[in-house]
Parts: C-alpha cells; sequence; structure tokens
C-alpha cells in the first residue's frame, strides 16, 4: 500500500508567519508541517514535508515522486501562475495531488494571482481556508485511499 503523502512547498513560504502575515497568517511553515504529521502520522501514513525557491528543485521533486506515492499536497506559492516546467512534471504524477493555497486567490489580483495554471493538471484545489487547507488535503488524500480511490 502506498505510505508516502509528499507535500511541497514553493517560493517564499519558508518565511511563513512572518510575510505578509494579514495575508498568510502567522503560522511558520514548521506549524504546518506539524499539523499535517498530526493527521498522517497517526493513520499510519509518512509524511514527506519540503519548501523550495528554486523551480528546477521543485520540477524535481515532482519528477521523484511521479511514482509510488499516496499522494501530494502542492503550494507552488508564486510557481502558480507561469511554472509550466512544474506544470509538465505534475502530468507524470501516478497519485491525486492536491493545489492548496493559504489565501483565496479568487479574491485577490484578478488579472494575473487568481489564474492558477497548476489547477488544470491537479485533482482538487483548496484555497482560502489559511493553513488549515494543507491538513484538510493530507486527510483527503488519507481518505480517498481508504476507499481505494
Ligand atoms: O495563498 C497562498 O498560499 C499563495 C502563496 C504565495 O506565495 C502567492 O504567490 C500566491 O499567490 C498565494
Amino acid at each position: 500500500m502506498r505510505q508516502t503523502i509528499l507535500v511541497l512547498n514553493g517560493p517564499n513560504l519558508n518565511l511563513l508567519g512572518e510575510r505578509e502575515p494579514a495575508i498568510y497568517g502567522h503560522d511558520t511553515l514548521a506549524d504546518v508541517e506539524a499539523m499535517c504529521r498530526a493527521v498522517a502520522e497517526p493513520a499510519g501514513f509518512t509524511l514527506d514535508f519540503r519548501q523550495t525557491n528554486a523551480e528546477h528543485e521543485m520540477v524535481d521533486w515532482v519528477q521523484q515522486g511521479r511514482t509510488g506515492l499516496a499522494g501530494i499536497v502542492i503550494n507552488p506559492a508564486a510557481f502558480t501562475y507561469a511554472a509550466y516546467p512544474v506544470l509538465d512534471a505534475l502530468k507524470l504524477v501516478d497519485c491525486p495531488v492536491i493545489e492548496v493555497h493559504i489565501s483565496n486567490i479568487h479574491r485577490r489580483e484578478a488579472e494575473w494571482r487568481s489564474r492558477s495554471i497548476m489547477t488544470q493538471v491537479v485533482t482538487g484545489i483548496i484555497s482560502g481556508l489559511g493553513v488549515h487547507g494543507y491538513p484538510l488535503a493530507v486527510q483527503h488524500l488519507i481518505w480517498r485511499i481508504g476507499r481505494g480511490a
């Protein structure tokens, strides 16, 4: 049975909690990782939680996870809008992928920030629920596995 859930975070999320807290909140990325572990590990899943500011590294990680994972949770951050290499790598993935945004991107700058290129290749998207979107995405992947989806 597939046991690992990969959580990928894009640029500037390493500064979560410090960066524009009015939009992204005061929780740190370590807090988010702990929230995700608290859901995954009691259910018997391994959590692999990563962040990068480098597009090529995110491409490498998605490629490495294209087979054998229970699921991927990805907050592409600013890669959401034009990182076509990440989009193309996600197309190769054989597991469910949940796109997460802390903010509601559909209520932000309409001309660009609400237009994710990733949404066309992922299973589903959670946006605007703050950092709680992450553990909800992990819970959904566990639920899918339990139903044999
Ligand atoms: O809400 C979020 O988590 C996303 C995070 C970012 O860093 C932005 O570039 C996105 O536009 C929104």
